[in-house]
């Protein structure tokens, strides 16, 4: 007998939010509207010590003296440990750089329908111009347009996505991963060191790690109380890179303690996460926190982030050095490569996806 045919994903219409914004402007349609416990707090009063997510100046880690750089250090571990999130500032990525892609990626959004769906995103994939994640016509979705491209290594890459407008924009992606990539494993060494173990540890683990770049358009919503912009999740990779455009809104919320704590840009600072590998190998000393944006009645809102992860080939699971009669292993063993696809094929759901790592606990009380 013949296999049965794999039943192809039925995501209905999917209304890309900026041509509703241009079109009908006050329109929310129902599959944007959040059941009441998922509506976003948009004023959250935030009182110490959710006021400030850890800043690290980088030059600091790479060209202060001892003592600065063991202060960074301990800095950096109490972040990653407390908040799994922090700010990096003076990271070495050049300024310009970061605003030549801020303004590429404006002018992609900014193109014609007609051109952005040149590169469209499959329903069941995550690279191209459209909504990832949307798996069935009952999901809600989320107030944003997302433009994503495999970059390393070259095997990740559809080149039919790359967009051939605006003119430079290729090229500066290249460019911009280059740095960012040198950045990734430049944090991880620091990361490294911070959890006591040696510098190349991550480095050595990962291979050739897979980067992939993801581009968050979110336009004004008329009633922002009722969408989101991006569903609460944890990061798949080992950790993420996070530009947020000049001049906008708040939009990024962590959740801190139970509470959603907004994230206050600081100009020229990226954004820093720890994703699901790290919590792994460090048999959830340091998590990946979960993570959300909201939408602004008036303001759009623009962010670029990098996911950096390992090779699909490397087996994972907590380091010894992280396991003990105190410290239980939490998450089994497993193949990178499954993880990705099993993140890449279910919704974005809190931290739901790293039940499939997770050693289930009976509560014998
Ligand atoms: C919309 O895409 C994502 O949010 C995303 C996807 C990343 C990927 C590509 C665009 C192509 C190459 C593969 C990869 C899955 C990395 C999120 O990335 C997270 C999820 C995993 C897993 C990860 O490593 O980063
Ligand atoms: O836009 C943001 O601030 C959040 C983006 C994010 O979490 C993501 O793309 O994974
Ligand atoms: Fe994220």
């Amino acid at each position: 007998m013949p296999p049965a045919p794999i039943s192809p994903i039925k995501v209905g219409h999917i209304d890309d939010v900026q041509e509703l914004r241009k079109t009908k402007p006050r329109t929310i349609p129902q599959r944007f509207v959040r059941d009441m416990t998922e509506r976003p707090t948009l004023t959250t009063p935030v009182s110490p010590p959710h006021t400030h997510m850890p800043v690290i100046d980088f030059s600091l880690l790479t060209k202060g003296n001892k003592e600065e750089l063991l202060n960074q250090l301990f800095i950096l571990a109490t972040a990653c440990e407390e908040w799994g999130f922090f700010q990096v500032i003076n990271h070495e990525v050049d300024l310009n750089l970061l605003e030549s892609m801020e303004n590429l990626s404006s002018e992609f959004f900014m193109l014609p329908l007609e051109e952005k769906q040149k590169y469209p995103m499959a329903p069941g994939t995550v690279q191209g111009y459209g909504q990832a994640f949307v798996f069935s016509e009952d999901q809600k979705l989320d107030w944003c347009n997302m433009f994503a491209l495999g970059i390393e290594p070259h095997y990740v890459r559809n080149p039919n996505l790359w967009p051939k407008r605006p003119e430079r924009f290729s090229e500066t992606v290249e460019v911009y991963s280059r740095e960012i990539r040198k950045l990734c494993y430049d944090l991880l060494k620091y990361i490294a060191l911070g959890l006591g173990l040696k510098g190349d540890a991550f480095k050595k683990m990962f291979g050739v790690a897979v980067q992939a770049i993801r581009m968050n358009y979110y336009p004004p919503c008329s009633r922002p109380d009722l969408v989101l912009g991006l569903s609460p999740h944890s990061d798949g990779s080992a950790l993420t890179v996070l530009q947020q455009a000049k001049g906008g809104p708040v939009g990024l919320q962590i959740l801190k303690d139970n509470t959603w704590v907004p994230v206050q840009p600081i100009p020229n600072a990226l954004v820093i996460n720890i994703g699901d590998t790290i919590e792994v190998l460090s048999n959830g000393k340091y998590r990946s926190v979960e993570h959300r944006a909201v939408a602004h009645e008036e303001q759009e809102r623009l962010s670029i982030v990098t996911f950096f992860a390992p090779s699909y080939e490397v087996e994972l699971g907590p380091m010894p050095e992280f396991v003990d009669e105190n410290y239980p292993c939490k998450y089994r063993r497993y193949n990178h490569g499954e993880y990705s696809k099993h993140y890449v094929t279910n919704k974005l759901q809190g931290k739901k996806t790293l039940d499939f790592a997770k050693i289930q606990t009976r509560n014998t009380s």
